[in-house]
């Protein structure tokens, strides 16, 4: 039986539950239960703090979990990152007042910087031999440095309003690019069959988001042009029509490029191009 760790709250909590919705595991019926045991899937699901969730990975007391990399770089725990989930997109940056004479990295040295990522700002600043005191804060870090207990913060930026809200500006490269991932314990393998069927059932889930189902009539003598534009998976489709001077091509392209394919094709000399979302898949 698999385990799963899934975010009980915060940023990445709600398309996390939407994502093993879609994969076919229970979730809880209220939001005060903290395991499901779905029998029917042979998984137990466990409800858990986005921070704490690389902790019970790491120590092998939970199999998978999905958090955010920044989480996992800053947990000092053994869990490995084992997928991307293409969610949950955010950067962790250094941050200070658009007053401030704090304009580069370099600037940081013998500030105080406040953060709730502790150990992936000790890392960066140690990389580069700067030495500052790190100020823990839990939460509200953009408020840190009006309020005077710090001199510049690093913190989760994804649109940026937070930081302008607060009067702050972004400065020196990007310290970590973050999003939603899978994480596993040391002791589950690549290859443990759970773990392997897990992972297909995700997959699938984000290949039902990521592509879509093209269709399309195309003269016969242009099939070769049309299926280069769209070779598909493996291979497309492609059926006889019952004017024998057409036939039908049935492809998956990537939901970002079908109106581009779809123009393409039109010029090839492609009609009736029609585009159906893909419900789920095995790939
Ligand atoms: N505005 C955002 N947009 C996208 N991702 C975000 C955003 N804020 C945080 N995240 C990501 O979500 C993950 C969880 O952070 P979040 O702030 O939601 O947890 P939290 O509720 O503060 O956690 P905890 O209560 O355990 O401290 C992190 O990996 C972070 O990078
Ligand atoms: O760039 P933005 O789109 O404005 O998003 C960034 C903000 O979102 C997160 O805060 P969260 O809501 O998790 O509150 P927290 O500070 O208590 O963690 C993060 O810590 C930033 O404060
Ligand atoms: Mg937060």
């Amino acid at each position: 039986m698999l385990k799963i760790a899934v975010p009980n709250k915060g940023m990445l909590s709600e398309p996390a539950w939407d994502l093993l919705k879609e994969a076919g595991y229970k979730l809880r019926s209220n939001p005060r239960q903290l395991v499901v045991e779905d029998e029917e899937n042979d998984i137990q699901l466990f409800y858990l703090r986005p921070l704490d969730i690389a902790v019970y990975v790491g120590s092998g007391i939970i199999d998978v979990g999905i958090t955010g990399r920044d989480m996992l770089l800053n947990s000092q725990t053994e869990a490995i990152e084992h997928m991307a989930l293409g969610f949950g997109a955010s950067t962790f940056r250094f941050a200070a007042p658009n007053e401030s004479s704090i304009r580069t990295v370099e600037d940081l040295d013998g500030k105080r910087i406040a953060t709730s990522f502790d150990k992936v700002v000790a890392d960066y600043l140690a990389g580069r031999g700067l030495n500052a005191r790190i100020v823990h804060l839990d939460g509200a870090v953009e408020s840190s440095v009006q309020l005077g207990v710090a001199d510049a913060i690093a913190d989760v930026v994804s649109t940026g309003t937070t930081l302008r809200n607060a009067g702050l500006h972004i400065f020196g490269d990007p310290i970590v690019t973050s999003e939603a991932i899978v994480v596993r314990s040391p002791r589950v393998d690549t290859s443990d069959r759970d773990l392997i069927k897990f992972q297909r059932r995700i997959q699938g889930v984000l290949t039902a988001h990521s592509y879509v189902l093209m269709d399309y009539d195309i003269p016969v003598a242009k099939v070769a042009q049309a299926v280069a534009i769209t070779p598909g998976f493996e291979s497309p489709t492609v059926s006889p029509l019952h004017d024998s001077q057409w036939a039908a091509v049935r492809a998956m392209v990537p939901r970002s490029q079908m109106n581009t394919l779809m123009d393409q094709l039109y010029d090839v000399g492609a009609r009736a191009i029609i585009i159906t979302s893909i419900q789920a898949s095995r790939m």
